[in-house]
């Protein structure tokens, strides 16, 4: 993961986008072709949904097989062509309610937009591990970035499966004396010179297809037990930290921090044009909790989003078509 110190940037985006799946990134195509300037915050580069797709053949225009990551690639290009700038970085938090938006990154960074589209999709995790909350700040870390200098010359244990937690991965390893990278599913959904990477690694051993069973410790993490899929052996790995970089199916809305209205079930509400409760700030895709699920859904969400923030922006009376 590249870090940037610059923490400030004076430039003001007339639209600051929050995730560049095929709905952030649709919507930049939007922005970006009507002459706004468009910022496009993302985690890791085959993150997501689609990131981790290996195979979608049912995206109008592409016959396929094709990866997710493959065809996202193509619309992030499109978007760039048009001026889109993307940049890598977490987002962890907003301001939204002003006129000026701020978004905030794990690295310290802090943008500014006149408008925010939140694409981020729905893959928050539902379930925490046995110990997690225990040991919570105690050595159990959701931030590479954060926390990864605290455990120089130490081991620990990561637990993911997809391009972020690589990438995480391979930050930590620059500090950690040794990483257990534990991934329950029985392969890395990651692009195969990620995974390549992380296999090269001296001081990462992975565990394809173990589960985490209990992090354990007294007051700080001493160890983490896992058991490897269709055994009933424990394996007790003797560690300090214990990163955890899981997904699962809940829209990824943290760093909203309650500012605009959601339903119970935490999906954000928004309005017939793609508004939050929030003037200027905007929600389209799997972060919605669509009924249907699907790239082409996601894409078409975004374009509606993008013409909602134009009309919003331009302070136009009706939204207008692009032709
Ligand atoms: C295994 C699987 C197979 C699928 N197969 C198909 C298929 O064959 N055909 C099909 O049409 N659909 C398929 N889908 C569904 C489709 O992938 C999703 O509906 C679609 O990707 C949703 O798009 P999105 O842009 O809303 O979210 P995502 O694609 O999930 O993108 C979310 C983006 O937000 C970013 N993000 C998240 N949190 C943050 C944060 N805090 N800070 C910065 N960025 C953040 C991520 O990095 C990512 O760029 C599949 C989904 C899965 C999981």
């Amino acid at each position: 993961m590249e870090l940037t110190l610059d923490f400030k940037t004076d430039e003001i985006y007339d639209v600051i986008i929050i995730g560049a799946g095929p709905a952030g990134s649709s919507a930049a195509i939007y922005t970006a072709r009507a002459g706004l300037s468009t910022l496009v915050l993302y985690r890791a580069e085959s993150d997501g949904a689609l990131g981790v797709t290996q195979q979608i053949e049912n995206y109008p225009g592409i016959r396929g097989p094709i990866s997710g990551y493959e065809l996202l690639k193509l619309i992030r290009e499109h978007a760039k062509a048009f001026g889109a700038k993307f940049v890598r970085g977490k987002v962890i938090a907003t301001d939204l309610l002003g006129d000026i938006k701020k978004v905030y990154t794990i690295d310290g960074r802090e943008f500014k937009g006149r408008a925010v589209i939140i694409a981020s999709g729905a893959m928050e995790r539902t379930h925490k591990y046995k110990g997690e909350e225990e040991f919570l700040g105690k050595g159990v870390s959701y931030c590479g970035v954060c926390d990864a200098a605290f455990f120089k010359n130490r081991p620990v244990a990561v637990v993911g499966e997809d391009d972020y937690a690589l990438e995480e991965t391979e930050f930590i390893s620059r500090f950690a004396s040794k990483i257990y990278l534990i991934v329950p599913s029985s392969k890395i959904k990651a692009p195969p010179e990620a995974i390549k990477e992380i296999e090269e690694n001296p001081k990462v051993e992975v565990l394809l297809h173990h589960r985490v069973v209990e992090i354990v410790g007294t007051s700080l993490v001493e160890g983490i037990k896992v058991k490897k899929v269709g055994t009933d052996q424990e394996i007790l790995l003797p560690v300090d930290g214990v990163f955890i970089f899981m997904g699962g199916n809940k829209p990824s809305v943290d760093f909203l921090m309650n500012q605009v209205e959601m339903t119970e079930e935490g999906c954000i509400v928004v309005n017939e044009e793609n508004m939050t409760s929030v003037p200027g700030v905007f929600a389209c895709g799997d972060v919605l909790c669509n009924n249907i699920k699907q790239a082409v859904i996601a894409a078409a969400d975004g374009v509606k989003a993008a013409l909602a923030v134009d009309k919003y922006l331009n302070k136009k009376s009706k939204i207008s078509a692009q032709w």
